[in-house]
């Protein structure tokens, strides 16, 4: 189905403390095959919205429904469904690429020729051939990010959660792992990605929400968002959305 939801955002709220929201009443879709990005200033939410939608985090307000699954009565069902690569994330440096996959992918799977399977695409993704039989502690963080995307990837989620995902690449793994995620994409995986990167986002993304002090001020293509603010790229949109807008 061309326009089926795969994540559905419903007036997510979070206060870490009582009056305060970090996100407040954050609302959009994802479709099935799209790419969609949220992007902000430091501190605006992103990740707060990104760990809830993940059951990573509890929500004071709102929900998300991934896959027809609620965070909040089905999160063991929602944790099945997708993938989360957070921004920080790093792998266990005394292990073996290979066997890095090979753990992660058993954790995942439902059973040995599932993560054999998992394996075997998790390989082909990161592109790290013979260095996959090193430790990870002798990889670059180029090779470690690759890595982590794969595991990330391997199991073909409905929806990949992938925060900064080509942070500290140089251009060339970047590049490499655009064309991935929409490839995938084009595959039928959803993605919901965050970036301060806004060359990259008005590439890969097929729709961007922009959120500032917890609030989700657009939503739309980045051409529509070009379109509506008569600016150059999406920098400048962000720019317009973000510092012209008066956001209590
Ligand atoms: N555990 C916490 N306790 C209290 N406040 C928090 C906590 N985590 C985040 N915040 C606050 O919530 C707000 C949103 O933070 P969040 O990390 O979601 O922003 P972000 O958009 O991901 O920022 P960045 O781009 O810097 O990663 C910030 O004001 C932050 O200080």
């Amino acid at each position: 189905m061309e326009n089926e939801k795969v994540l559905e955002v419903k007036g997510l709220s979070k206060q870490y403390k009582k009056g305060v929201y970090a996100s407040e009443k954050v609302t959009f879709d994802v479709h099935r095959g799209e790419i969609f990005a949220l992007i902000g200033p430091n501190g605006a939410g992103k990740t707060t919205t990104i760990r809830m939608i993940s059951t990573l985090l509890q929500a004071t307000e709102g929900d998300a429904v991934v896959s027809g699954h609620s965070i909040l009565t089905e999160p063991e069902k929602v944790r099945k469904s997708i993938t989360y690569l957070p921004d920080e994330a790093g792998a266990y440096k005394n292990m073996k690429g290979i066997d890095y996959l090979k753990f992660m992918a058993e954790l995942y799977a439902d059973n040995k020729s599932q993560a054999e399977e998992y394996v075997k695409t998790g390989r082909e993704i990161c592109e790290l051939g013979d260095r996959l039989n090193d430790k990870i502690a002798s990889y670059s963080r180029g090779m470690q990010r690759k890595l982590l995307l794969a595991r990330a990837i391997m199991s073909k989620p409905d929806l990949a959660i992938l925060d900064e995902p080509t942070s500290g690449l140089d251009i060339i793994n970047a590049l490499e792992i655009r064309r991935m995620i929409k490839q995938l994409a084009a595959e039928g995986m959803s993605f919901l990605l965050s970036s301060h990167n806004m060359l990259e986002i008005e590439y890969v993304s097929d729709r961007v929400g922009i959120i500032a002090k917890g609030h989700l001020l657009e939503t739309g293509t980045p051409a529509e968002l070009i379109e509506k603010y008569k600016a150059d790229n999406l920098e400048d949109v962000f720019e317009l959305v973000v510092m012209k807008k008066d956001i209590k």
